[in-house]
């Protein structure tokens, strides 16, 4: 199968909800912040820091992809300068690739260094918590904001096989929830078995009581049944990835019904192994089919080495998207995307703007 081209297949306004903001650091700042702090890597050059960090064929373990993250997380971690940096950064690279709205997710444990029970990637205790993480964080996204003319929005990371950090994410939800944060995750590998869950069910019931916007990892490497908890038991009111949950004709109809949307990401699918490479037999393509609710999204761009427009340029090539579809998808992306109401109806309409697409379309035309 030949690989896509390189060429902007959308050259349009764009919505992503589902990336990674560790996903998606520059090769270059990795190396920089390293030279600075004087932490040796495996690599002298952006180029041989990129090969290190990019999962270049489909792996055969979940965590071989996670693994990915030990490269160069010890870097960035822990240092307050490298945090608004890569947040800054991010922004400004979105707005490159046409993202005029972005949902970017991280998880601030994972990135401190002080008040996170264990210390992550092996560091030494410092001064840098989970609350510095996202104010850095929302320093260098309101930075980027202001610079780059988008518009950008924090998710927080619960991790799977860490239940005794998400109260801590919750509440730090809801205490930024006015500079940034509109919503929480749950992200990590589905497919551990971790012995008690209800660390996460908790902090997602304190989500509900407190109107914090909810999405799920569900149904990329997992079966349906972990999508179906997450609808039920998390309240999720999106689903990261989803795939697994066409193995389930029922929960797929009650989902669909539901309006339920579906982050897709393609390119991350095919190398994390969730999906078959083959792209003709992609999810996405039922999704097209059946007119479900869903976005196209990176994921994690530094592990897969890629951008958006090869994320588009996939499905249009391999799974016969339209500019049509791909107006369509972003729409639904906008109007599924965790703003208040007023901010939401706003971006819809820049939109419709943007498209020549009358004003007055209704969400429901819109879905046919
Ligand atoms: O595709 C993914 N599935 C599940 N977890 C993921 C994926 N991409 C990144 N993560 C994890 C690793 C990151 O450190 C964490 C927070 O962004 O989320």
């Amino acid at each position: 199968m030949a690989e896509p081209s390189t060429e902007t297949i959308f050259n349009k306004p764009k919505i992503e909800l589902h990336v990674h903001l560790d996903g998606a650091i520059r090769a270059e700042t990795i190396l920089d912040v390293a030279k600075r702090r004087g932490i040796k890597l495996n690599a002298s050059s952006g180029k041989e820091m990129k090969h290190l960090c990019t999962v270049y064929q489909p792996v055969k373990m979940f965590a071989e992809f996670l693994a990915k993250f030990e490269e160069y997380m010890p870097v960035i971690a822990g240092d307050k300068e490298a945090i608004r940096r890569i947040a800054y950064e991010f922004v400004e690279d979105k707005s490159k690739e046409g993202v005029i709205y972005v949902e970017v997710r991280y998880s601030p444990h994972l990135l401190a260094n002080t008040d996170v029970e264990p210390i992550p990637w092996k560091q030494e205790k410092g001064d840098v918590s989970p609350d510095d993480v996202v104010q850095l964080v929302n320093q260098g996204l309101a930075e980027g904001e202001k610079d780059f003319n988008i518009k950008a929005r924090s998710i927080l990371c619960c991790m799977r096989h860490m239940p005794n950090w998400s109260m801590k994410v919750v509440e730090l939800c809801k205490k930024y929830k006015e500079d940034g944060v509109v919503g929480i995750d749950l992200a990590g590998d589905e497919t551990i078995n971790v012995r008690d869950q209800s660390c996460h069910r908790l902090a997602y019931e304190e989500a509900v009581r407190c109107g914090i916007h909810r999405t799920v990892h569900a149904g990329e490497m997992g079966p349906p049944s972990v999508v179906k908890e997450a609808v039920e038991v998390l309240k999720a009111e999106r689903i990261g990835h989803g795939y697994n949950t066409l193995k389930d004709q029922v929960l797929y109809k009650q989902l669909r019904e539901q309006n339920m949307h579906f982050e897709t990401c393609p390119i991350s699918s095919k190398l994390t192994g969730a999906c078959d490479p083959d792209f003709t037999k992609h999810p996405l393509v039922t999704f097209r089919k059946d007119k479900v609710n869903y976005s196209l999204n990176t994921d994690d761009p530094l592990i897969f080495n890629s951008q958006l427009h090869v994320d588009y340029r996939t499905a249009h090539e391999y799974m016969g998207f339209t500019e049509e579809e791909f107006k369509r998808l972003n729409i639904n992306s906008a109007k599924s995307s965790f703003l208040p109401e007023k901010e939401k109806k706003d971006l819809v309409n820049k939109l419709y703007e943007a498209y020549e697409m009358a004003m007055t379309l209704k969400f429901e035309q819109c879905l046919q």
